[in-house]
């Protein structure tokens, strides 16, 4: 284990238990270690080169729908058939519990797509979800673009809770990880003028809708 590995990991998310409780949302730089995002960056470059991301959609089942002028990146679900996937999500099932003993959130699962937003590619203002859904409590976004400079766009723009107020501008460089409540924090995607590589991640609750236990993604 690297020195700096996991109380690094662990500070970090105390740090983020607080910011959600305090603000609503997180930014931190050195929450995963630097060899993991290294390593998650060429498992999505593997992907990307292999044609495996697809367009992604808006909505959930009978409210899906895809529309590149709301969004535009394309994704890939995470799985566990691959270790480096699954190190991360052991990391974030790290977070899960922390977050669970902090704030008593009763987060049950996670769910996690890798994202490339295209030069262009963009995400209009929006939530993760809707209040009362119960649905997605916790939005995390782990940045991958690597050497990201000033003026490449692409920066996650979190909004007050009206929708007008802007809270935090984040630049998406490799390494940076944020953490939002889903219901509470718009948020918007500018316009990215490089390749724009992410994972978007959702902590959930085990939601049942309508009798039905709602299934992830
Ligand atoms: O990549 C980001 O900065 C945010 C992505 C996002 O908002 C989403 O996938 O819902
Ligand atoms: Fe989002």
């Amino acid at each position: 284990m690297s020195e700096a590995a996991l109380p690094v990991g662990r500070d970090a998310f105390e740090s983020a238990a607080t910011g959600l409780r305090e603000r609503g949302w997180w930014v931190g730089e050195n929450a995963l270690d630097s060899d993991l995002v290294e390593a998650l960056r060429s498992e999505l470059a593997e992907l990307m080169e292999a044609d495996r991301l697809h367009r992604a959609g808006i909505g959930r089942d009978h409210d899906f729908h895809l529309d590149r002028s709301i969004r535009s990146d394309r994704v890939f679900w995470l799985t566990r058939q691959r270790p480096v996937q699954s190190r991360f999500l052991d990391r974030m099932e790290e977070l899960r519990l922390a977050l669970n003993r902090e704030l008593f959130l009763g987060l049950f699962e996670f769910e996690a797509h890798f994202a490339h937003y295209p030069p262009g590619g963009h995400y209009n203002k929006h939530f993760d979800s809707f209040r009362g859904a119960a649905n997605r409590i916790v939005s995390s976004v782990t940045y991958l673009t690597q050497d990201w400079q000033p003026g490449d766009g692409g920066e996650l723009v979190i909004y007050g809770e009206q929708g007008d107020e802007i809270l935090a501008t984040v630049e998406p460089r490799a390494g940076t990880f944020v953490l939002f409540l889903s219901e509470e924090i718009p948020h918007e995607v500018l316009t990215s003028h490089t390749d724009r590589t992410s994972i978007a991640g959702w902590f959930r609750l085990n939601a049942s809708v309508g009798g039905q236990v709602d299934p992830a993604r």
